[in-house]
């Protein structure tokens, strides 16, 4: 049985992780033209690429249905309860940086840490009657993290995209949605609480541990590791 590897399937993520292997002798390529979701992995023997979005990586990763997946921590520890029973870290791989933050509007003076956000939220729900909504789609890491925090007057409101427009739209008052450069934070007036980094994230290589691992799949990935450069994961 060949060693099944999920690899992003578009842009920037799965030009790095291309980089990446390819960097190691390792060779990854789309076949067809770039609307052909199918590949193939040369330099190494037995190993099957599968072309996902970054999304559904720790899906198949947590059912099996790959051995090996390539994606984002933070999409593993937020899609993955328990996430290590499911997947092992096999290695970062120093691309793919962002930071899961809480945000609020600039204009809101006052409001610089968790505590201030808590005192503002108790003070919301008494003046509207609601609780303040709070927009993304990181909803157990957000969860989690607010409740270590303290933090218990608030709603999640789901938000799959363009989540920094939903305080123009009025459909939240705060957010927590992933950082890079900055930019969209600083376009939509929004500022970082000062303790309001939830998680910081990176590309990585996890190894699904239910998956079907046979003598052969096990030999095929000590050898990749060993190509690679990384430790092979004790599964
Ligand atoms: N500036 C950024 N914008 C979006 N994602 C980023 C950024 N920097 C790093 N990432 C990481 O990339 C991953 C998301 O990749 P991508 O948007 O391709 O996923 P997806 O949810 O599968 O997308 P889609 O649904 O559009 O296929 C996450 O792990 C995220 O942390
Ligand atoms: O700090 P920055 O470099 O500006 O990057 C952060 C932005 O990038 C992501 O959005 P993406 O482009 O994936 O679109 P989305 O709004 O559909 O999630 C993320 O949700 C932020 O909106």
């Amino acid at each position: 049985m060949s060693l099944r590897i999920g690899v992003p399937s578009k842009g920037r993520l799965m030009e790095k992780t291309f980089e990446w292997f390819g960097a190691r002798g390792v060779t990854m390529a789309r076949s067809g033209d770039d609307r052909e979701y199918s590949g193939h992995v040369s330099g190494i023997g037995g190993v099957h690429l599968v072309l996902l979005s970054a999304g559904e990586i720790p899906r198949e990763l947590s059912a099996g249905r790959i051995h090996l997946g390539v994606t984002g921590t933070d999409l593993i520890r937020e899609k993955l309860g328990g996430w290590e029973t499911r997947v092992a870290e096999v290695a970062p791989l120093g691309f793919g940086f962002a930071d899961l933050i809480i945000a609020v509007p600039n204009a809101w003076i006052d409001v610089d840490t968790l505590d201030d956000l808590d005192a503002v939220a108790a003070q919301f729900r008494a003046a509207h009657g609601h609780r303040l909504r709070i927009a993304t789609k990181y909803h157990r890491l957000v969860r989690e993290f607010l409740q270590s925090a303290g933090v218990a007057e608030y709603r999640l409101v789901d938000s799959q995209g363009a989540t920094e427009g939903t305080i123009r739209n009025m459909t939240a008052e705060a957010v927590a949605d992933i950082t890079s450069s900055g930019d969209t934070l600083r376009a939509n007036h929004l500022k970082i609480l000062s303790d309001g980094l939830v998680l910081k994230s990176q590309a990585e290589l996890f190894a699904a541990r239910r998956a079907n691992w046979d003598a052969i799949t096990l030999a095929r990935l000590s050898e990749l590791c060993a190509k690679l450069g990384v430790e092979a994961p004790a599964l």
